[in-house]
Parts: structure tokens; C-alpha cells; sequence
């Protein structure tokens, strides 16, 4: 079943008090992937992952968890996953060893599997120099891996994680970026809620945009960004004329704008592939390229052009 999904979500739809915040968002989730849920403040994120880790009920929709119905199969289906949000209920007074000793006795674990599972997953999350103190002593990032490492105590194929790394300074968050791509290597599925772009960017195989509650741009990546437009390919040739040679020979097939030298030409590009063809005429005609540059357009575009203007 290789290429069964991980997550299936049809339709799905909340509203409070008759109100929308999630509105009619379908989605899946390959096995071994991360997805990113991209949105703003209050675009729905949150409550969209409520519904998935069976918290909230959807008012309409469908959600499938390796095949298993959320709705009809709640039990079965809050067994194959792993849920760290910002508000996990840890005992503050108490040292990240014991968090993870009462969380793994609460998951079902004799006291001698717990002790053995605690210790696995404080020298995965590099917790052991740390794990005799209190977590009022903790910093955020090693508050995080231990949020995180809670979570795994039953080895869950799906992760979800409510925004890993909000507020977390840039070194905290590549070591967290690291972390989650370790356990997609090992063959985890996650869903994780980002505000930041870069992360999705950084991280995601797949991203879904919402605002406003409505799934606004699906994709990888590279195909939002695409999507949007503004992929440019930008030539610069040895010589002016060549320059200007080349623009004439592509014009016909290709859009050819205005660009900040003579020497180079932009060409606005439907996709990469368009760069091979592009050279491979040119060279025909002897006209020497010196230096190609592909500008892509960067998420902050895709964002800003599928959500701002409504905002
Ligand atoms: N229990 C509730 N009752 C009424 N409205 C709610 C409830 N929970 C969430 N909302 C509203 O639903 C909308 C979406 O909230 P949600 O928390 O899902 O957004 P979010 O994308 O996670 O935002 P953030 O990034 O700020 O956490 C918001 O307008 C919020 O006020």
C-alpha cells in the first residue's frame, strides 16, 4: 500500500456559531511527507488540526487517517498519531525525566518499558545533560524537544505539530528543522502549522495556503511560486548586439521584458524546464551566454499575492 495517503480530507468545514472558520478545505497527505499549513493569524490553522486529532467535531466533511474514518473510528484513529502543540499540559515543577516517565506510563507502558523509552528519547532529543531540571528552568528550544519527544513515546507514523517553532530563535529553530527532517528519514508523516514562510519553504513537500478558513493554494512549494508567476530567467551575453540578437530570435515563442543592462535579456518563464530549450536555440546561433541566473519569485510573493489584497 505504498501509495495509500496518510491524511484524506474531504470538504471539511467548521463553524462557530454559524460562523465559517474552516470552509470546505480537501487536502491529502502522502505517506512520508511533511505538509505544511500555511496561514495567517486566525486563518483557521489550528482549528483545522483540532478536527484532524479528533478534539473538535467537524460540522461538515470527511477526514480519513490511513484509511480510517475520524468520525466512525476516533479510537483506532487517535492510536497512529502524535500531536505537540504549544499548550501540552506538562508539570512545570517537575524535571523533563519525570514528565516523560508519567507521560509513558499514561501511554500504556510498564515501569520498566517507560524508563527504557524515557531514556531513548531524552538521548534522541539530546535531553540528557538537561533532564534532572525543572522545565521552569527550561529554555524554549529544549522545551519544544521535549513537547516534541512526549509526543513520540508510542512511535506514532503521524506527527502533528501546532507551530514547532513560533518564537524560537533562529539557531533553536534550525536544530527543530533538523530534528523533523531526522523522523521523516526514519519514515514519519507530518503535518505542521507554520506562520513563517521560510519554513514551509525550507521544510514542506507539500503546502496548503488558507485564509480566511478557505484553502486558497495547494501545492509544492516551487509550484506556488510558479504559480503566481514572476519566474524569470535572466541572460547576459558577452556583447550588446548579441543581446539584442537574442531577443529577437526568441520573441516569437517566449515573453522577453525589460532588463537593467543591455548586455542581458529577462525572459518570464512558464517552467525550468523552458530553460534548456531556450539555451539550445541560442547556441545554435552561436550567441554566447556568460551568465544565467533563474530568479524564482519566493514564497513571501506567493503570500502576499494569495492573501494580503484581503486581509
Ligand atoms: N471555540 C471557538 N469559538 C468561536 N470561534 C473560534 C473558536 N476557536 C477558534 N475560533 C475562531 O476561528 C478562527 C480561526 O482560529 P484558529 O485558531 O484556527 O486560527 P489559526 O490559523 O490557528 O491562527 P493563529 O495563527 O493565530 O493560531 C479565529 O477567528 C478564531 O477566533
Amino acid at each position: 500500500m505504498e501509495n495509500e495517503n496518510a491524511v484524506t480530507v474531504e470538504k471539511l468545514t467548521k463553524s462557530f456559531k454559524g460562523h465559517k472558520v474552516v470552509d470546505q478545505i480537501s487536502f491529502n497527505i502522502h505517506r512520508g511527507e511533511i505538509f505544511a499549513l500555511l496561514g495567517p493569524n486566525g486563518a483557521g490553522k489550528t482549528t483545522t488540526i483540532k478536527m484532524l486529532t479528533t478534539i473538535l467535531k467537524p460540522t461538515k466533511g470527511s477526514i480519513k487517517i490511513f484509511g480510517y474514518d475520524v468520525e466512525t473510528n476516533a479510537m483506532k484513529v487517535r492510536s497512529l498519531f502524535g500531536l505537540t502543540s504549544q499548550s501540552t499540559s506538562l508539570d512545570e515543577d517537575l524535571s523533563a525525566y519525570e514528565n516523560l516517565m508519567i507521560f509513558s506510563r499514561l501511554n500504556g507502558l510498564s515501569r520498566s518499558a517507560a524508563k527504557v523509552r524515557t531514556n531513548e528519547l531524552l538521548n534522541e532529543f539530546d535531553l540528557v545533560d538537561s533532564a534532572k531540571k525543572t522545565l521552569n528552568n527550561f529554555s524554549g528550544g529544549m522545551r519544544r524537544r521535549l513537547d516534541l519527544a512526549i509526543s513520540l513515546i508510542d512511535r506514532p507514523q503521524l506527527i502533528f505539530l501546532d507551530e514547532p517553532t513560533t518564537g524560537l530563535d533562529p539557531r533553536t529553530r534550525a536544530q527543530m528543522w533538523a530534528t523533523i527532517r531526522t523522523l521523516v528519514n526514519a519514515g514519519s508523516t507530518i503535518l505542521l502549522t507554520t506562520q513563517y514562510l521560510e519554513e514551509a519553504d525550507q521544510l514542506a513537500n507539500q503546502v496548503a495556503l488558507i485564509d480566511h478558513g478557505k484553502l486558497v493554494a495547494l501545492g509544492t512549494p516551487d509550484k506556488l511560486k510558479e504559480q503566481v508567476g514572476g519566474l524569470k530567467l535572466v541572460l547576459t551575453f558577452k556583447k550588446q548586439t548579441q543581446a539584442a540578437e537574442a531577443k529577437q530570435l526568441l520573441e516569437s515563442t517566449v515573453s522577453v521584458g525589460k532588463s537593467s543592462t543591455k548586455q542581458t535579456i529577462t525572459i518570464a518563464l512558464e517552467n525550468v524546464a523552458d530553460v534548456t530549450k531556450i539555451l539550445n536555440r541560442l547556441a545554435a546561433k552561436q550567441l554566447e551566454v556568460t551568465k544565467i541566473d533563474v530568479q524564482y519569485p519566493s514564497l513571501d510573493d506567493v503570500f502576499f499575492a494569495l492573501t494580503f489584497g484581503k486581509n
